[in-house]
């Protein structure tokens, strides 16, 4: 397979996590480290660069040294105004970058490979989008993303104000990419207090290598 071609990691940290009871998910620890740490770790070494997508003041993620993108379109439309964010970034400032694979900021388990298993994917598949899934469920919202497909979905989100990241791929031709979620899923998310609990138990499960060659 040709080298996949230059990919920004986008990390999604612009929800309001009410199940959390407010604040940033990502910002939460586990291992002594937050989940955002945990996150980087694993996705920048599968990227040319990673931006961040926030809302609200910045300053709060200034130790990752990230840009920081912002939601343009107002009143917490979703994952989707993420991921439009993120794509008018690339688009602006690395113009020879046309790719953005998305992740959410509060998933610590992402395999080593999601980057190169998603081209992979859309190019067998011939179609123009690919999205991670394990345990029988695909995580639209962990996927990959073309600069060229931007304006529709502006126009999506704005216009006919879809706020399904699965509606708005399925529009275009998706293939879902599946994981193996044993020993532990490598989407597993923190969505409520309780889940940082278990997000400890399966930190210490995988180990010293926590689980690199998985998938
Ligand atoms: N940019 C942006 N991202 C969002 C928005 N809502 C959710 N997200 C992100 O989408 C991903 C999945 O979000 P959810 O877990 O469904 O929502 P959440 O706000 O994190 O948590 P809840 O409020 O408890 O549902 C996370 O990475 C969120 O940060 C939004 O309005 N804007």
């Amino acid at each position: 397979m040709p080298a996949a071609p230059a990919t920004f990691g986008l990390l999604l940290a612009g929800g309001l996590a009410r199940r959390m009871g407010g604040g940033d998910k990502p910002l939460r620890t586990i291992a002594g480290r937050s989940i955002l740490a945990h996150v980087i770790e694993r996705l920048a070494p599968q990227c040319d660069g990673l931006l961040l997508n926030a809302n609200g003041d910045p300053a709060r993620f200034a130790a990752y040294h990230l840009p920081v993108v912002a939601d343009d379109v107002p009143g917490f439309a979703g994952p989707l105004a993420g991921i439009l964010a993120g794509l008018d970034w690339l688009a602006a400032n690395r113009p020879g970058a046309d790719w953005l694979v998305s992740v959410a900021a509060d998933t610590p388990f992402i395999p080593s490979n999601l980057v190169m298993r998603l081209h992979a994917a859309r190019v067998a598949g011939n179609v123009p989008l690919a999205c991670a899934a394990s345990d029988g469920r695909t995580h639209p919202v962990i996927g990959l993303w073309p600069t060229s497909l931007r304006d529709d979905l502006r126009h999506a989100l704005t216009v006919e104000d879809e706020r399904k990241v699965g509606h708005w791929a399925a529009r275009h031709g998706v293939v879902a990419v599946e994981w193996p979620a044993a020993p532990v899923d490598p989407f597993f998310n923190a969505n409520q207090p309780g889940d940082l609990a278990e997000a400890e138990r399966l930190h210490a499960l995988l180990g010293p290598d926590r689980g690199r060659a998985r998938g």
